[in-house]
């Protein structure tokens, strides 16, 4: 079997353009547009380029960016201050703070400080809840992402068995949530999990989050399993994933490392920024 490559890229581009859909309505019926505030703190490459993306991407959804770029030295109590300033300024409808931050600064403090209504990282614990609990509220962009291509790819997932290596607040917990929403029977592997080539063997469905370069390999793999890949592992061999491209052989269908999972984090960051600014002035969407 050679597996279908899941095309992350198109996805994404289609899901930004209905956002983009979405933008213009509220604007044409409230008067302005979604607003999505995006602040970096220090120098770090690859968190420089994702923050350009996230506003050129915010801007071409036809939505307002505000990029706020600090020194590395910058104080947690500063950066607090900042948000603080942004949860009272009613033309932001969004708030993100780039992660990792300095080590000088506790990142749990940070999301805490987020208004949950304008949390469209979906971190805040509030979220977290609502998440577990069933209620509505901003669920992370990567593991909305990775759900939105194993639904398109496999329709109605109840009773499927899913396995999510990786237990991260931002990635494995919620996925595992969204998984158990759907119906899906979920086990959660992580570093400490007993025979895990036994474990993925069993899934019709996995995703891995571990940033371990190609460690899912081809003889873990159910035939016809979909494998979801989030790992983003820069080597001497480029961009690799968490799961070995052999894996395709016998995988059903699967995502690339890049073009697959990544642009969807950008899209579904938009796409909760609509969500938000249509609560927040009552102006109903369809995406
Ligand atoms: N506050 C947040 N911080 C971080 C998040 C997040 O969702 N919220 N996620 C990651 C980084 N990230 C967005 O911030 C991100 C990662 C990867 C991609 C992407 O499109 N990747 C491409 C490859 C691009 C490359 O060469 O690096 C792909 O996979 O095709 C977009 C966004 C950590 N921080």
């Amino acid at each position: 079997m050679t597996a279908t490559m899941i095309d992350g890229k198109a996805f994404a581009a289609g899901l930004r353009a209905r956002v983009a859909e979405g933008a213009a309505r509220i604007f044409a019926e409230a008067g302005r547009r979604p607003g999505l505030a995006v602040v970096l703190v220090g120098d770090d490459p690859a968190s420089s380029v994702y923050v350009r993306s996230k506003g050129k991407a915010t801007v071409a959804a036809g939505m307002e960016s505000f990029e706020h770029r600090l020194p590395a030295s910058t104080g947690e109590a500063e950066l607090l201050a900042l948000v603080a300033q942004l949860n009272a300024d009613p033309a932001v409808d969004g708030i993100l703070v780039q992660l990792p931050l300095p080590k000088h600064i506790d990142e749990r403090a940070v999301i805490t400080s987020i208004d949950p209504e304008k949390d469209v990282d979906g971190f805040h614990p509030v979220n977290a809840g609502r998440l577990a609990t069933g209620l509505e509220g901003f669920v992370p962009c990567t593991p909305y992402g990775c759900l939105m291509l194993i639904k398109d790819q496999l329709g109605d997932l109840a009773g499927r068995d899913a396995v999510v290596i990786g237990r991260s607040n931002i990635v494995g917990k919620p996925m595992a949530q969204l998984l158990i929403r759907e119906s899906c029977t979920v086990t959660v592997a992580h570093s400490r999990t007993h025979d895990l080539p036994d474990v993925v063997r069993r899934a019709d469905i996995v995703v891995a989050a571990v940033g371990r370069p190609a460690m899912v390999k081809p003889d873990w793999v159910k035939p016809g399993a979909t494998l979801i890949d989030v790992g983003i592992n820069r080597t001497d061999a480029g961009l690799v994933g968490d799961i070995d491209p052999a894996c395709a052989e016998v995988a059903g269908a699967m995502t690339p490392v890049p073009g697959g999972v990544g642009p969807m984090t950008i899209a579904c960051l938009l796409r909760n920024t609509l969500v938000s600014a249509s609560r927040r002035l009552g102006v109903a969407y369809a995406i």
